[in-house]
């Protein structure tokens, strides 16, 4: 083709091209030093641990809906470090250091997506603020959980991840499937947004499985990639379709479905999302109840979610912004937060001595 025709029929929707740095060169920038490295896998094998039975305790996923500041975000995990060494007995808490969100439509993407939280994109800027704050939290000694959106930047950020989690729009993408049956982490498969939890449990079984997919390697270069299935993926109850699904009903029918499925029986239930119908103030009252349910025997529960931020509720972006709050899904303040924490560490206790 000549230059004019290939200008008539490729790219015809592309404005502009900006070249991104690789993987490999943001790790030399900002490195998961050995001490880091270590935490990192620490934080894996406790959560595997917790998943397969061997540890007793409660998963606890909790931190903000997404990272907008992260100096907050970086204060929300100085306090998240020391509940999670006091309660450390009874619960495994891991932050949630979201970055990528995904959409019903439009919005704020997540500032991996967009750091400047003005529709600008800026990508590399947004991975290197992504890594250095993932690595702050790592150095604190928490284990790191993230919602893997884009299947580009797992090659970025991965390395710093304990649990991830394929969300509720994107379970049934066999990109996303493919991509966790090759991440080297526990990943939670959410229920879709209208409530089928069999797509999650579909989801489960795609990624225990082995695939070969083009992607990126390390060095950014397009590979095509064997994965070797990962054998750690679970259910998330968040609810959808209008109702909430964590009660001991909806836990049992879920279950059920693992049961048929041969796949074990644990999942983790999100007090957010569907299941407090986007009301922070409602979380505790899940959090009862899954506590009650731990409490009669439930040991198929192997986690919980939470969104929590400094300050209760959401804004919206555009304006002067509150410190420390939310704004994408609202999201319990700290104090609350900390109530939740310990009625579960109470359940916890409770379950593992019966
Ligand atoms: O977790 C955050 C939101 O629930 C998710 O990104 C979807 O948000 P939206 O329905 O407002 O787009
Ligand atoms: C987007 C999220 O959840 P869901 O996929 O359940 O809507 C989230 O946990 O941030």
């Amino acid at each position: 083709m000549t230059a004019p025709e290939v200008q008539r029929v490729r790219d015809q929707r592309i404005e502009k091209v900006v070249p991104l740095m690789s993987p490999a060169l943001l790790h030399h920038e900002l490195p998961l030093t050995s001490e880091l490295h270590d935490t990192v896998l620490a934080g894996r094998k406790q959560v595997e641990d917790v998943l397969n039975g061997r540890d007793q305790r409660l998963i606890v996923v909790v931190g903000p809906c997404s990272v907008h500041d992260p100096v907050a975000a970086g204060e929300y995990a100085s306090l998240l470090r020391k509940e999670a060494e006091r309660l450390s007995e009874d619960l495994l808490i891991v932050m949630r250091v979201y970055f990528e969100k995904p959409r019903s439509t439009v919005g704020w993407k997540g500032l991996i997506m967009d750091p400047g939280l003005d529709g600008s994109g800026d990508v590399g800027t947004g991975l290197q603020i992504a890594r250095k704050l993932l690595l702050e939290v790592v150095r604190r000694g928490l284990p790191v959980a993230v919602e893997f959106l884009d299947p580009i930047t797992p090659q970025y950020i991965a390395d710093t991840v304990a649990w991830g989690a394929i969300g509720a729009r994107t379970v049934e993408s066999q990109v996303h499937r493919q991509l966790s049956s090759g991440l080297s982490m526990p990943i939670g498969m959410k229920n879709r947004p209208d409530g089928s939890v069999s797509t999650a449990v579909d989801a489960i079984q795609a990624a225990e499985a082995s695939h070969v997919f083009p992607g990126i390697d390390y060095s950014g270069t397009p590979a095509i990639l064997h994965t070797t299935g990962n054998p750690d993926c679970h259910l998330v109850l968040r609810g959808g379709g209008g109702k909430p699904n964590y009660s001991a009903e909806d836990v049992e029918s879920s279950l059920a479905l693992l049961r048929k499925a041969g796949l074990p029986e644990r999942l983790v239930i999100d007090c957010s999302h569907g299941n407090s119908n986007k009301d922070h103030k409602r979380q505790p009252i899940v959090a009862e109840d899954i506590a009650r349910q731990m409490e009669s025997g439930q040991r198929a529960i192997s986690g919980v979610m939470l969104e929590s931020f400094l300050e209760p509720g959401r804004q919206d972006l555009g304006g002067e912004l509150t410190y420390g709050q939310s704004v994408t899904d609202a999201c319990m303040g700290w104090d609350a937060t900390v109530a939740v924490l310990e009625r579960l560490a109470t359940a916890s206790a409770k379950r593992r001595a019966l």
